[in-house]
C-alpha cells in the first residue's frame, strides 16, 4: 500500500495539540477500515428504545434509578442536572464538582428523559479527559455508554469528515498532518517560493496559518486582505501549502475544525443530518476554545443569536436548502467551565467564548458551581484573593463546607537557591517525621527553566524527583545543543558533539555533507574534525556545502579566540548563542516553545555566571545581587537586534563587567 508523504496521524488517535505525541502512526489500512457502525447515523429512536432494556446476549441493562444520581449533590448541581431545555452555563469553579455534574447530566438525560445514547456529543478538549469521562459516564449507564460520542473536537470532526470526505473531493481515508508535518510542509512550500527564510521564517508563517484557521479566515479570504509585503507572502504560501495539502490528501490540524465549519455551513443538508442526530450537546472547558470551536458548537447546536437562516424580504429564505434546517429546534446546549481556569490564550483561546454566552444565547441559563470538595477555606481563601485582581471577571467565590484547614506558609528567600533550599528542607522534615514520602510532596514552578535550581538541590541533599511533563533541564535539546557547542570548543576532536551541532542552527550542511565528510575521515585515517578542515578533499562535495563546512570552521575558529582570549564560560556561552545564530532563531519564532527554550538557555546563562564569578563555597550571599545584575545585562543583550560583534568587542565587553 502506497505510503503517503509526511507523518500523518489516524482520526481517533488525533491528539489535541497539548498531548504528547506517542500514539503510533497513521496507518491506512487501519483508517479505511474505521469503525462507523452502519447504524450510527439512524434516526429510528424508537426501536432502539425498545431493544434498550437489554444486552444482545439477552443480560438486562443497567437500570439507572434517576433519584439516585442526584443523591448527594448541592442545590446548584442538582439544578445543573434538571436543567431543561434553555442554553446552560455552567460556571465551575476548581474542585466543584463540574465532571460529577457533567456525567451525572448524561446520565439522568437517558434515565429520566429518555434520550437516547446517539443524541448525546460530549465534547472535551483531551482525549484524556475524553477517556476519563467516557469511563465515568459508562460507570453510571452501562456499556449503552459506547453509543454516545464523548470525544475531542478533533476526534468528532475527523469522524465527521471521514463520513462527508466525498463532498469536499477528499478521500475518507485522508491523512492528518502533525505540527511536525505542518512545520516541514511550510518550510518546503517556502523553499519553492524562494523565500529568504531569514526574512520569512517558515516556522513563524506555520504559526501565522495555525492563527488564521483558528480565526476561519481561509486562504482565498486572506488573500484578498493581505496589505503589505510579509502579509502577501504568507498569503502566497497560504495558498500553496493549502494546494499541497490538498494533493496529499491531507489536512493539517487546524484544518479539522475549519474544514467541518465549512462543510456544515454549506451543505445545509449535512448540517440537518447532525442538528437530528445530537440533541445534547455538552461542552467541557469552555473557557478554552477558540472562535473555530466556538462557531463549530453554533452550528451543531443552532440556536445562537444571529445565526438563523438568512431570509430575503419577502420571507423566503435566502439558500432554499436552510428551510428545513431552520424547523429544528436548537439542541439543548449544555457548557461548563471557568474563565478563572483558561489556559490557552496562547493559542486562540478566548474567554470571550465564556464571558459573552449570556449574549451569544439571550435566553441561556447561567449555574454557579463555588462549593469546592478538594481544598480547605483557607486555601480557597487564599485563591480566591488572588483571581479576583484579575480584570473583566465574573465574580464568583469559592468555599468549602469543610475545614478551616491549617494556615499557608509564605517564605521570601534572597533568592531562587534559597527557595530551593528551603523546599528541599521542608520534605526532610515532613519525611523524617513519618508525614510524606518524597512522592506525596508536589512542586510547582512558573516557567520550565526554573526546575534548574530544585533539580540541583536535590541531586545535591540525594532526594529522588520527578520532573512531570517535562525534560530534565540538561536533558532538553537547547540545553544540549549549546553544551554541546561548549564541549567542542573545550575539545576540538570530541565527535560526537561535533557532529550534533554540525548544522545546528542550520547552515546548509546536509546529512550527504556529512556523510562525505565522514567518507573522507575514513579515507584519510584522520579525525572527523580534522576531516572538516580539508573538506575540499572530500569527493563529489557540492561547492554550496563545501562553503557551508568553511563557513562552520571559521565560526569555531572565532568562538575559539574568545576561549584562548581567557574569557569565562559566561562570555563564551554569549558567543555562542550569537554567533551561530541559535538565539537569534528562538527569538524570531513564534512558536510559544521557542519562548521557553529563549527561558532555558537564559538560565544556562545564569549557571555560567554564577560559576564564572563564584566557582567557590560560599557564594550565597553575593547571589541576588548578581542575579538581579544578571538579568539586567540579558535583557538588554537578549532583546537588542544590534549587528553581531565581533568576537574581540564582546570580550572586553564581557570582561569589563
Ligand atoms: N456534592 C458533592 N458531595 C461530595 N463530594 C463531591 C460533591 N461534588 C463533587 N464532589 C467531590 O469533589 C471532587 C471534585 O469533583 P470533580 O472531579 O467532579 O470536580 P471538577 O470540578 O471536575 O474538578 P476540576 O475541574 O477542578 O479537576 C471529587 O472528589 C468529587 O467526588
Amino acid at each position: 500500500m502506497p505510503q503517503p508523504p509526511l507523518t500523518p496521524w489516524s482520526d481517533e488517535e488525533a491528539p489535541p495539540a497539548d498531548e504528547p505525541w506517542d500514539e503510533p502512526p497513521y496507518d491506512p489500512g487501519h483508517a479505511a477500515e474505521e469503525d462507523i457502525p452502519d447504524g450510527l447515523f439512524a434516526t429510528d429512536h424508537a426501536a432502539e428504545a425498545e431493544r434498550d432494556a437489554w444486552h444482545r446476549n439477552g443480560a438486562a441493562r443497567t437500570v439507572v434509578d434517576p433519584a439516585q444520581l442526584l443523591e448527594g449533590m448541592n442545590d446548584p448541581q442538582r439544578e445543573a442536572v434538571l436543567h431543561h431545555g434553555s442554553p446552560l452555563l455552567i460556571v465551575a469553579g476548581a474542585g466543584s464538582g463540574k465532571t460529577r455534574v457533567l456525567t451525572h447530566r448524561i446520565a439522568y438525560l437517558l434515565a429520566a428523559r429518555g434520550v437516547q445514547p446517539g443524541e448525546i456529543l460530549a465534547i472535551t478538549f483531551t482525549n484524556k479527559a475524553a477517556g476519563e469521562m467516557r469511563e465515568r459516564v459508562e460507570a453510571l449507564v452501562g456499556p449503552r455508554a459506547k453509543a454516545m460520542w464523548v470525544s475531542t473536537f478533533h476526534s468528532a470532526c475527523v469522524r465527521i469528515l471521514r463520513r462527508e470526505a466525498k463532498l469536499l473531493n477528499m478521500s475518507s481515508s485522508f491523512s492528518i498532518y502533525d505540527s511536525a508535518d505542518s512545520q516541514r510542509l511550510m518550510a518546503l512550500v517556502c523553499r519553492d517560493l524562494d523565500l529568504d527564510p531569514k526574512q520569512f521564517p517558515p516556522k513563524s508563517f506555520t504559526a501565522k496559518v495555525s492563527n488564521l484557521k483558528n480565526e476561519l479566515i481561509d486562504e482565498e479570504t486572506y488573500a484578498d486582505r493581505a496589505a503589505n509585503p510579509m502579509e502577501k507572502k504568507l498569503a502566497e504560501a497560504y495558498f500553496l501549502y493549502q494546494r499541497r495539502l490538498r494533493e496529499a490528501n491531507a489536512l493539517d490540524f487546524d484544518d479539522i475544525i475549519m474544514t467541518t465549519v465549512n462543510l456544515l455551513q454549506a451543505f445545509p443538508d449535512v448540517a440537518e443530518h447532525y442538528r437530528r442526530r445530537f440533541r445534547h450537546i455538552l461542552v467541557d472547558e469552555y473557557q478554552d476554545t477558540n472562535h473555530a470551536q466556538y462557531t463549530l458548537v453554533r452550528e451543531l447546536s443552532g440556536g445562537s443569536a444571529g445565526h438563523a437562516p438568512r431570509k430575503t424580504v419577502d420571507g423566503d429564505f435566502v439558500d432554499p436548502a436552510e428551510a428545513r434546517l431552520a424547523q429544528i429546534a436548537p439542541a439543548e446546549l449544555c457548557v461548563v467551565g471557568d474563565a478563572d481556569q483558561s489556559i490557552y490564550a496562547f493559542r486562540g483561546a478566548t474567554i470571550r467564548n465564556i464571558l459573552a454566552f449570556e449574549e451569544d444565547y439571550p435566553n441561556a441559563t447561567t449555574i454557579l458551581l463555588e462549593q469546592n470538595y478538594r481544598s480547605t477555606q483557607t486555601i480557597l481563601t487564599a485563591a480566591n484573593s488572588v483571581i479576583e485582581r484579575n480584570t473583566n471577571r465574573r465574580k464568583k467565590n469559592l468555599w468549602t463546607a469543610g475545614d478551616q484547614g491549617e494556615q499557608v506558609v509564605g517564605y521570601v528567600a534572597d533568592d531562587e537557591h534559597g527557595e530551593a533550599q528551603f523546599i528541599a528542607d521542608e520534605i526532610d522534615r515532613l519525611t523524617d517525621a513519618g508525614h510524606a514520602r518524597p512522592g506525596d510532596v508536589a512542586i510547582f514552578y512558573r516557567t520550565n527553566a526554573q526546575s534548574r535550581v530544585f533539580e540541583e538541590v536535590f541531586i545535591r541533599v540525594g532526594l529522588p524527583y520527578k520532573v512531570v511533563g517535562g525534560v530534565r533541564f540538561y536533558e532538553r535539546k537547547e540545553v544540549k545543543d549549546v553544551l554541546a557547542y561548549l564541549r567542542v570548543l573545550s575539545n576540538p576532536e570530541d565527535t560526537v558533539p561535533l557532529r550534533r551541532i554540525l548544522n545546528v542552527p542550520k547552515r546548509g550542511i546536509g546529512e550527504r555533507a556529512e556523510a562525505m565528510i565522514d567518507a573522507l575521515s575514513a579515507r584519510e585515517r584522520i579525525s572527523f574534525a580534522q576531516a572538516l578542515k580539508r573538506v575540499d578533499e572530500a569527493y563529489g562535495m557540492a561547492a554550496r556545502s563545501a562553503n557551508a563546512v568553511k563557513k562552520f570552521n571559521e565560526l569555531l575558529a572565532g568562538l575559539r579566540q574568545v576561549v584562548e582570549s581567557g574569557a569565562g564560560p559566561a562570555a563564551v556561552l554569549e558567543a555562542v548563542l550569537e554567533e551561530t545564530g541559535y538565539l537569534a532563531e528562538l527569538q524570531s519564532s513564534t512558536d510559544p516553545q521557542d519562548e521557553t527554550r529563549v527561558e532555558n538557555l537564559q538560565e544556562l546563562a545564569s549557571v555560567a555566571l554564577e560559576y564564572e564569578k563564584d566557582p567557590g563555597s560560599g557564594r550565597r550571599a553575593t547571589r541576588a545581587r548578581r542575579s538581579a545584575r544578571w538579568r539586567t545585562s540579558w535583557s538588554g543583550w537578549r532583546w537588542s537586534r544590534t549587528p553581531t560583534r565581533s568576537p574581540t568587542t564582546r570580550t572586553a565587553r564581557a570582561s569589563s563587567r
